[in-house]
């Protein structure tokens, strides 16, 4: 199978297995509701403010009907001139203040949600970079991607925006309601009368509507993940005509997500008609008992009028309430998936290796619920030694790796670093002693100098560039900036073959008592990646190198070499030694060398 095709096939499994891959957790209501109130603890002080700033800016908002009701009963009454120019100058008085606190109150909003959110971001990346590889990789790029991007983004805007405006209508309906009881506490009950149909019909709607929003995020967390699949091999796509396959997973998603707005929109369209009925059904009560007792004579017209004025006011707040719902109703959602990267649960990583001896012993693997990929395979390169794998296509070498890098726990049989589980050592502790380079690279977009120091901060300008030579990369010298050079690609973009030497100059930096390369040269052409390797085998001298390589020259080179088949190690031994025996590595050898 040439590598081409071998790529095609395990894009397909792999993709077909997205789906049944492990998702990320989901929080409940209930730590959704924890995390909201660790988000206010955290700037307790600011929130408190704003809050009353809030208040502040609704206490004298209605300070404007009240005072409105003493005016028409003054008015009534007999008040001279200056007396209704003294209330009206109090009026206007009132609105300015209101006006100040409320624009205060907006800015502190926005900042207090602005750092919440910047919180919640750095929270979530964190969190994801402690996860180990390997659970980080069953999620799926497209669910992981969601929520540490869309996902906060929803909670930001509920934060920055939303919230503030929920918060002061909020207030304002609370104030507006104890109004009602200072202008007159029996109209004030009436005008609570429908507070019971208004909570039945909030609660039914939100009850249906959040697992409606979760569905909805999770239907699109698929569609991206299906997408990007899709994206990312397109050439096996296009490779093996696939193109209609993958036009109908990706058409198959969008109806579903298509079918999820639907249900939310039926949920709206039934609950908002419902609102306003509400909200008219309350102000005709209070106007008709006012009126009544007004005519009655058992009530000045002031107050009648203040009463139905400070009524007529509840319904702006409260629509705005629950118009935004549904944007909360989403941030929640997305809270709670965020919320969720939180709650996964991995084993404590906390054994503490002695020495940096690895091996694999007896241990067998498979991916998810597959069969086993590695069949009772044992490994154990000398300390120091350069060893490197071989082995048909899919024969196991790159999960030997994951296993000897802790990405993967074996399922049985070990794979110990200094005599304890690989895949228990805590990962900044790991990071030390073991780094795997791959063929995925990822050039920051910063400068070639933050690039490099990330291996090793404390290094000073003249190591970073002995590593960039120490790998052979040329290029570094004739970069416009020197190490300043702003790399990615809306900078100096670099080509697939400079991105590997800047991974491995990473490893020279990181200077780790093993390096797995699961190869690591691939990208660079075969006649310059023989200087790279000679170069890096120079720099790496007296560290275990575990390599894993298709062009068998590495192996010529290597003091040792195993042959992997099917998941099992069939030879080992020094070049000459396993050509001489004439067994599957002089078969694969006098392969590599015709082709
Ligand atoms: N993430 C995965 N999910 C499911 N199966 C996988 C996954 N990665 C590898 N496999 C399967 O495990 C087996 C061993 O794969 P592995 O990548 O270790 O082989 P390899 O020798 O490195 O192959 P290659 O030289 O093509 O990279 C193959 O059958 C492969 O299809």
């Amino acid at each position: 199978m040439s590598r081409n095709e071998s790529g095609g096939v395990k894009l397909a499994e792999r993709d077909a297995q997205a789906d049944t891959e492990q998702r990320l957790p989901v929080a409940g209501a209930a730590e959704t509701r924890r995390a909201v109130a660790r988000i206010f603890a955290a700037d307790k002080g600011r929130a408190t403010l704003v809050l009353s700033m809030y208040t502040l800016a609704a206490v004298f908002s209605v300070a404007l009907p009240i005072l409105l009701g003493e005016v028409v009963d003054g008015i009534a009454a007999g008040w001279s001139l200056a007396e209704i120019n003294a209330v009206c100058a109090l009026i206007v008085g009132c609105v300015a203040v209101q006006f100040v606190f409320g624009r205060l109150g907006r800015l502190g909003g926005y900042r207090f949600g602005e750092r919440a959110a910047a919180r919640l971001r750095e929270g979530v990346v964190e969190r994801v970079l402690t996860l180990p590889l390997g659970r980080v990789e069953r999620a799926g790029k497209g669910d992981l991607g969601t929520r540490t991007a869309t996902d906060v983004n929803a909670v930001a805007d509920m934060l920055r925006d939303q919230g503030p405006t929920v918060a002061t209508a909020l207030i304002e309906v609370v104030v507006l309601y104890i109004a009602t009881f200072v202008v007159d506490p029996v109209l004030g009950l009436w005008a609570l009368t429908t507070i019971p149909l208004l909570a039945m019909v909030t609660r039914r709607y939100l009850r249906r509507a959040r697992p409606a929003f979760l569905e909805q995020r999770a239907a699109m967390s698929e569609t991206a993940e299906t997408l990007g699949a899709s994206n990312m091999g397109a050439r096996t796509v296009a490779g093996f005509a696939m193109q209609d396959e993958r036009r109908e997973a990706g058409y198959g998603r969008a109806d579903t997500v298509y079918t999820k707005m639907i249900r939310l929109i039926k949920l709206q369209l039934e609950f908002f008609p419902l609102l306003l009925m509400i909200n008219r059904f309350q102000l005709m009560i209070v106007v008709l008992v006012s009126g009544l007792w007004y005519f009655d004579g058992g009530l000045t017209l002031g107050t009648a009028v203040a009463a139905i004025t400070v009524t007529v006011r509840i319904a702006n707040p409260t629509n705005a309430v629950m118009t935004r719902l549904t944007e909360f109703q989403q941030g929640g959602a997305a809270l709670a998936r965020i919320e969720g990267v939180n709650l996964v649960t991995t084993t404590e990583r906390d054994a503490d290796p002695d020495g940096s001896d690895i091996r694999l012993d007896a241990v067998t693997f498979g991916y998810g619920d597959g069969p086993d990929v590695l069949h009772g395979l044992s490994l154990h390169p000398r300390v120091g030694e350069r060893l490197v794998v071989v082995g048909p296509s899919g024969a196991g070498k790159s999960t030997i790796a994951r296993l000897l890098a802790g990405i993967d726990r074996p399922r049985t049989g070990t794979a110990h670093l200094g005599g304890v589980p690989v895949a228990d050592i805590g990962i900044e502790r790991l990071r030390q002693s073991i780094v795997l380079v791959t063929q995925e690279h990822y050039v920051f977009a910063a400068t070639l100098r933050e690039n490099l120091d990330l291996a090793a901060p404390d290094a000073d300008d003249a190591a970073l560039l002995a590593a960039l030579e120490q790998v052979d990369a040329r290029w570094a010298a004739s970069l416009p900036d020197g190490l300043d050079t702003m790399l990615g690609d809306e900078h100096h973009a670099l080509s697939i073959a400079e991105a590997q030497q800047l991974a491995l100059a990473r490893v020279v930096l990181a200077d780790p008592d093993i390096v797995i390369l699961d190869e690591a040269t691939a990208g660079i052409d075969p006649a310059s990646a023989g200087n790279v390797e000679a170069a890096l085998a120079a720099a790496l001298g007296g560290r275990t190198v575990i390599a894993i390589a298709h062009q068998l020259q590495a192996a010529q080179a290597a003091d040792r070499i195993a042959v992997v088949e099917a998941g099992r190690i069939v030879e080992t031994g020094p070049h000459d030694e396993l050509l001489a025996a004439g067994g599957v590595y002089a078969d694969l050898w006098h392969a590599w060398k015709g082709a």
